[in-house]
């Protein structure tokens, strides 16, 4: 079995260093990290390219880089489906949620609660992001140095708090700027590793023919799932349609993502990043897929590995000692899979710790200590970081404890807490007439929907448990096991759960979706019962005009009927410059959005556009 050289340490510790050389860097360059608008906003001064990588690299863990793979190995291609969701599910952040929260020029993505509804929903969202977060960088950390534990005896604990403080280190040092371009390497080494473990295992195999042969004899192709049972865990509609609501909750309104969109230079930037990113995720994707199809057909064939996985508990583990067995013999390849791995934690539990720390300070200290200075301001953010950072390591240990099927719990835990964040989102900007208390009641009940099915699902063994993977179930076959056995594996198609038991076997795909339009619709029966909003108190740039933009062919006076909402008052921050053409519509001066203006100009327009609005407003 695969045990570690001096080189494979290397180039773990060499990606480590390099991780926080990078934030040196961004710590002794530029502004050198002394006001909020750069450690926490990157100085709204980024390109589209390193923000795309950034976005992919946020949420593409170890959890992705071991599940997927085990996912694939044990249930065939079927999980590739996601890739579906990934045109809507970036599609809509760009042309629907980037408007709206680019131009109101927000630190914290739960500002635009405050601004649509009330500072209680501003920090409710704030507060269910924070729980969302911190229990998921506990799980991102700690994933990558079990499995290795695992298998190869890497010092675990040692992994982790290398890791987690180098982590802390840099992401303290250099703020958004050093965490964005440290995804931006570690994405690479992410590909480079995934790529050299499918490259040797396809030689080791005999070849990308003999792996299609063995991978399509051992019915690892799914096909085309189109079973509308919402119990059944991956069809197309649970990863195609349900995995739209899961991107939306994470590329559209999530801070970490927000907070990329809002720190690339112009509102066209922000929205070539969501478009870039979508090559990317679908190639991150492909390679995960590809490494579990790989080592399908490196394995399938010899009964020695079907002990391993039995030994391994068949999943998470098995995808290490699989990569670890195939690598052998190619020093330095192990260490480059390490660094993949650890490349995936780390760009994952940067982000969570600079966006934790962003909504911290802008949602929860600053509106307390308005009076507080710029530099006071930036040191309280650098010791948020910090404080997130030391925390991560107390929830890998917590995650130590609960001992959990890791995919599993980072997607049911982003569609029972990501979901109804979303839905308070879309009642936000797609319903006018909701009020803060329809918001406030909906959030509520999104969310106590949403655990009641996830912590159900978990006490709800019989159905949530799959069927054995080949491997396993080869093996508990193969040593003459007794009869018994073979009809328990037999009758392993579990009895169609029925009643309550049916609502908790719902697939963890649909939580994002269900918890969603859960939220918007009792978002909106509050909203009807506790008297709607009138249109001219709803805060100008709050709302998408989604009503407008599908009936546009409608004529102008229905429109305005359908309360296609178009802001009143001029919305001053929408103003990019005063040469920008005019369009009159409805009783609201909309000046077009003139991109490419920065905000520094932003800023120095301000007064006089605000004095000719005033001005403007008095004539009108
Ligand atoms: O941290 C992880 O990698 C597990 C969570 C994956 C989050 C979703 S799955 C669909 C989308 N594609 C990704 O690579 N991440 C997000
Ligand atoms: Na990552």
């Amino acid at each position: 079995m695969g045990h570690f050289t001096a080189v494979d340490y290397v180039i773990f510790a060499v990606l480590l260093a390099a991780s926080m050389g990078i934030g040196l860097y961004h710590a002794l360059s530029g502004g050198r990290q002394r006001t909020t608008q750069e450690f926490l906003m990157a100085d709204r001064s980024m390109s589209c390219l390193p923000v795309s990588l950034s976005l992919i690299a946020s949420f593409q863990s170890a959890v992705a880089i071991i599940g997927v793979p085990a996912e694939i190995y044990t249930h065939g291609t079927q999980y590739w489906f996601i890739g579906c969701a990934y045109f809507l599910g970036l599609l809509i952040p760009a042309h629907v949620f980037i408007p709206v929260l680019y131009k109101l020029r927000l630190s914290s993505t739960y500002e635009y609660l405050e601004l649509r509804f009330s500072k209680a929903v501003r920090i409710c969202g704030t507060l269910t992001f924070i729980f969302q977060t911190v229990v998921y960088m506990g799980v991102c950390v700690y994933t990558p140095a079990f499995a290795l534990n695992a298998v190869t005896g890497f010092e675990l604990w040692g992994a982790v708090l290398a890791t987690g403080l180098a982590c802390t280190l840099y992401t303290t040092m250099g703020g958004l700027k050093a965490v964005i371009w440290t995804d931006v390497f570690q994405t690479a080494v992410m590909f480079a590793g995934q790529l050299a473990v499918i490259v040797v295992g396809v030689n080791q195999t005999g070849g990308a023919s003999e792996v299609w042969r063995k991978v399509w004899e051992g019915n690892r192709i799914s096909a085309l799932n189109l079973n509308p049972d919402p119990t059944e865990r991956h069809t197309f509609w649970t990863l195609g349609v349900g995995g739209v609501f899961l991107m939306l909750s994470l590329y559209g309104v999530n801070q970490a993502q927000v907070q990329r969109y809002l720190s690339a230079r112009t509102e066209k930037e922000a929205v070539r990043s969501c478009y870039m990113a979508f090559p990317s995720l679908q190639l991150s994707l492909a390679l995960s897929c590809v490494m579990g199809l790989v080592m399908f057909a490196r394995y399938c064939g010899e009964d020695h590995s079907y002990a391993n996985t039995l030994h391994f508990g068949c999943f998470p583990q098995m995808v290490i000692y699989f990569v670890m067995d195939m690598l052998e013999g190619f020093p330095g390849l192990p260490g480059l899979f390490v660094a993949c791995l650890f490349s995936a934690a780390l760009s994952t539990i940067s982000s969570a710790f600079n966006s934790l720390a962003t909504v911290t300070m802008e949602d929860l200290v600053k509106p307390h200590v308005p009076a507080m200075t710029e530099a006071r301001a930036t040191l309280v953010s650098k010791a948020l970081a910090m404080s997130y950072g030391l925390l991560c390591l107390a929830m890998a240990y917590l995650t130590h404890l609960m001992d959990v099927s890791v995919l599993n719990v980072a997607l049911k835990l982003f569609g029972m807490v990501g979901g109804p964040v979303l839905g308070l989102f879309c009642l936000g900007m797609f319903f006018p007439w909701a009020n803060p208390t329809g918001a406030m009641a909906g959030l509520g009940a999104g969310l106590a929907l949403s655990f009641w099915v996830g912590i159900g699902s978990i006490f709800n063994r019989s159905s949530g448990a799959r069927p054995l993977s080949a491997g396993c179930r080869a093996a508990l076959l193969s040593d003459n096991s007794t009869s018994a056995v073979h009809t328990a594996l037999d009758n392993l198609t579990l009895s169609k759960p029925s009643g309550l038991n049916r609502f908790y076997s719902l697939s963890y795909m649909w939580y994002s979706a269900f918890s969603c339009f859960a939220v918007i619709l009792i978002g909106l029966i509050i909203s009807f019962l506790t008297g709607p909003m009138k249109e001219e108190d709803v805060t100008p740039g709050t709302i998408y005009p989604v009503f407008g933009k599908l009936l546009c062919f409608l004529p102008e006076h229905l429109k305005k009927k359908l309360c296609c909402v178009t802001p009143r008052g001029p919305t001053v921050s929408k103003i990019m410059d005063l040469s920008a053409p005019r369009c009159k519509e409805g009783n609201g001066l909309v000046l077009a959005q003139e991109d490419g203006t920065s905000h520094e100009e932003l800023d120095r327009f301000l007064p006089e556009v605000q004095a000719a609005f005033v001005e403007h407003e008095t004539t009108v």
